[in-house]
């Protein structure tokens, strides 16, 4: 049994191929390798090559005819980039998302888990999010997002498709076993900054300490990529039971389904918290400073993962302590190989 990756080259499809690997569902990766990394394919069957290119999808299903489900996570994925560049962020993450998923349809593949984001929601007043939260997205990436996801439960009401969209928000960490990890040198969100200060023998820099939280320091739910990957894996052989097979189809008849689950911790961590658990983690002396909040900044959210408990029997087994770890030992691993 094989299960196709889009975006399988990149940090969170190279982790989801690897869950599959080890469970015994061979992954078939499609990347353009835009962002993805060749070596992240190693001893994978991999394609290099754009998701909307209908003639190599129709091969991959001609070489590959047992792939049971696709995960589509080809995207990209930083807010910053997709303001200043809105037409980008659209033509990738949704007239793609919209071109690959006909090329799914026409070569009968019914199953599709769609990587996709909770910073699309508003939060509840205790910061929290969950599927029954209201629709906000306050950018062009998590706008991006959340019109793909119209246009795939659109879809599902009308073609033989049955859709998962798994959102979340901060994936941090590594493969455990440092097979791959974050593709950038210097990534720029809070935990990359703290092990770039710590390296460097530098203070951490904390932009914004007056947010109404309990600290007064921007809440995230930083959730480690392997329990993030291992949701994808349950959600992919559990679909039938998430969403089971429909009748035909035809006007009027819908024939799939569409599902929205949310996943993370349940419990946010503040940056001073985060820094506290990297102190535990170091066992060193780790000093921070303070600084005004980055333009654009939000307080943040967590998410609510009651109903992925309940309908994939998942729920995150990692501890932060560990999820940093992982990034510091990749960090130093990439360094080594030069990867980057
Ligand atoms: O050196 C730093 C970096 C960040 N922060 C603070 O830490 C909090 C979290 O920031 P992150 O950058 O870790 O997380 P964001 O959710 O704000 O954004 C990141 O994750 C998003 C995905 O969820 C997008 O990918 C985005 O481009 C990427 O920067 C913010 O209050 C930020 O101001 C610091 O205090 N110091």
């Amino acid at each position: 049994m094989k299960v196709l990756i889009t975006g399988g080259a990149g940090f969170i499809g190279s982790t989801i191929a690897s869950v599959f690997a080890e469970r015994g569902v061979t992954p078939v990766v499609l990347d353009s390798l835009v962002t993805g990394r060749r070596e992240f394919t190693d001893g994978r069957i991999f394609y290099r090559g754009d998701v909307g290119d209908g003639a190599l999808v129709d091969q991959i299903f001609r070489d590959h005819p047992d792939v049971f489900a696709a995960v589509h996570c080809a995207a990209l994925i930083v807010v910053p980039e997709s303001m200043a560049d809105p037409h980008r962020y659209y033509q990738v993450n949704l007239s793609k998302t919209i071109e690959f998923t006909g090329h799914l349809v026409r070569n009968g593949c019914d199953r599709l888990i769609f990587a996709s984001t909770a910073g699309m929601y508003r939060p509840e007043d205790d910061l929290s999010v969950r599927e029954t939260s209201p629709l906000e997205p306050k950018n062009p990436y998590t706008r991006s997002k959340m019109m793909a996801e119209l246009a795939l439960a659109d879809f599902a009401a009308a073609y033989p498709l049955r859709v998962v969209s798994l959102r979340y928000l901060n994936p941090i960490g590594a493969d455990p076993r440092l097979r791959t990890g974050l593709q950038h040198r210097r990534p720029s969100h809070a935990l990359g900054k703290m092990i770039e200060s710590y390296e460097n023998g530098e203070p951490f820099t904390i932009t914004g300490v007056d947010w109404a939280t309990r600290d007064g320091t921007a809440i995230r739910d930083y959730i480690h990529v392997w329990d993030i990957a291992r949701a994808f894996y349950e959600t992919a052989v559990r679909f039938d039971s998430v969403l089971p097979p429909l009748g035909p189809g035809g006007p009027g008849k819908p024939s799939g389904g569409y599902e929205v689950i949310n996943l993370g911790t349940g419990d946010g961590i503040t940056v001073r918290e985060l820094v506290d658990a990297f102190r535990v983690v170091v066992g060193d002396e780790f000093q921070v400073r303070e600084a005004p909040a980055r333009p654009g900044d939000v307080v943040g959210a967590f998410v609510d993962p009651a109903k992925a408990e309940e309908l994939l029997g998942w729920k995150p087994e990692y501890s932060v302590e560990e999820a940093i770890r992982h990034s510091l030992e990749w960090a130093r691993q990439r360094r080594a190989l030069d990867v980057v």
